[in-house]
């Protein structure tokens, strides 16, 4: 599903530049729900971003659902996004002016679906998200939990086979974090969503089927279900 081939970042700075990933490949495959860990300033966005086509690397290539994202131009890397990936992020970035189902249904009318196929489609992705009673309400008048769980909608709506999550429990406490970590799982599990999460948090990471550990830019260390496998 995901292959990294001797991916490195470098970003250039007034005070000379600054390499953020250096030659690292991996390989991730379908259905996978893969955990990346390590300590703050290590990467670990840096590479999410990278897969999920939102930058380009310096060096090395990146292929993604067999597109080698690495080559596309600006124009095809924001298609791909659209429709390709679903992204989860730690403060949800849900539009506050905009209602519950107007959230979700931002990229199925950016992708030209017809108004009355938004309509059920919304319903049916609120559904899911156990959240069907709020279709109307604001971002501000949920809770943190029930606003990650809009995200999670919202990302799911053009029906991805990638997720793509930064810290998705980051700002939530231990219950809301618990629901969150269990839909992701439920959508590994029950619809093959291939899902790559960067977590602090040991015991959402012990959710995944394997935890990949970076380390000033460089994978040091991966565990597959207890297993080291380097
Ligand atoms: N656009 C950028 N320009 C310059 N440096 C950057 C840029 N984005 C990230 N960096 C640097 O790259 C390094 C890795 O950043 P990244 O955000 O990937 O770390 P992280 O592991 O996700 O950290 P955290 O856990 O704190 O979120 C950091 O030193 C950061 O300052």
């Amino acid at each position: 599903m995901i292959i990294l081939d001797k991916v490195s970042k470098v970003f250039q700075l007034e005070a000379g530049s600054y390499t953020a990933l250096k030659e690292n490949s991996i390989h991730i495959r379908k259905g996978e729900f893969i955990a990346i860990m390590g300590p703050s300033g290590s990467g670990k966005s840096t590479l999410l971003q990278l897969i999920g086509g939102l930058d380009l690397p310096s060096y090395g290539s990146i292929t993604v659902d067999g597109v080698e994202i690495s080559k596309l131009n600006e124009i095809e890397r924001t298609i791909f996004r659209r429709t390709r990936v679903g992204f989860v992020f730690q403060n949800y970035q849900l539009l506050p002016m905009m209602t519950v189902a107007e959230n979700v249904s931002l990229s199925l009318a950016a992708n030209k679906t017809p108004k009355a196929d938004i309509k059920t489609k919304v319903q049916r992705l609120l559904q899911d998200v156990n959240l069907a009673d709020k279709e109307n309400h604001f971002p501000a008048q949920l809770s943190g939990g029930q606003q990650q769980r809009v995200a999670i909608a919202r990302a799911l709506a053009m029906k991805p086979k990638l997720i793509l999550a930064d810290e998705p429990t980051g700002n939530l406490d231990q219950k809301n974090g618990k629901d969150v970590l269990q839909l992701l799982s439920r959508l590994n599990k029950e619809e093959q969503i291939t899902i790559v999460m960067v977590t602090h948090d040991r015991q959402a990471a012990e959710k995944a089927d394997r935890i990949i550990t970076i380390q000033d830019g460089e994978v040091v260390q991966e565990r597959l279900e207890g297993v080291e496998l380097r």
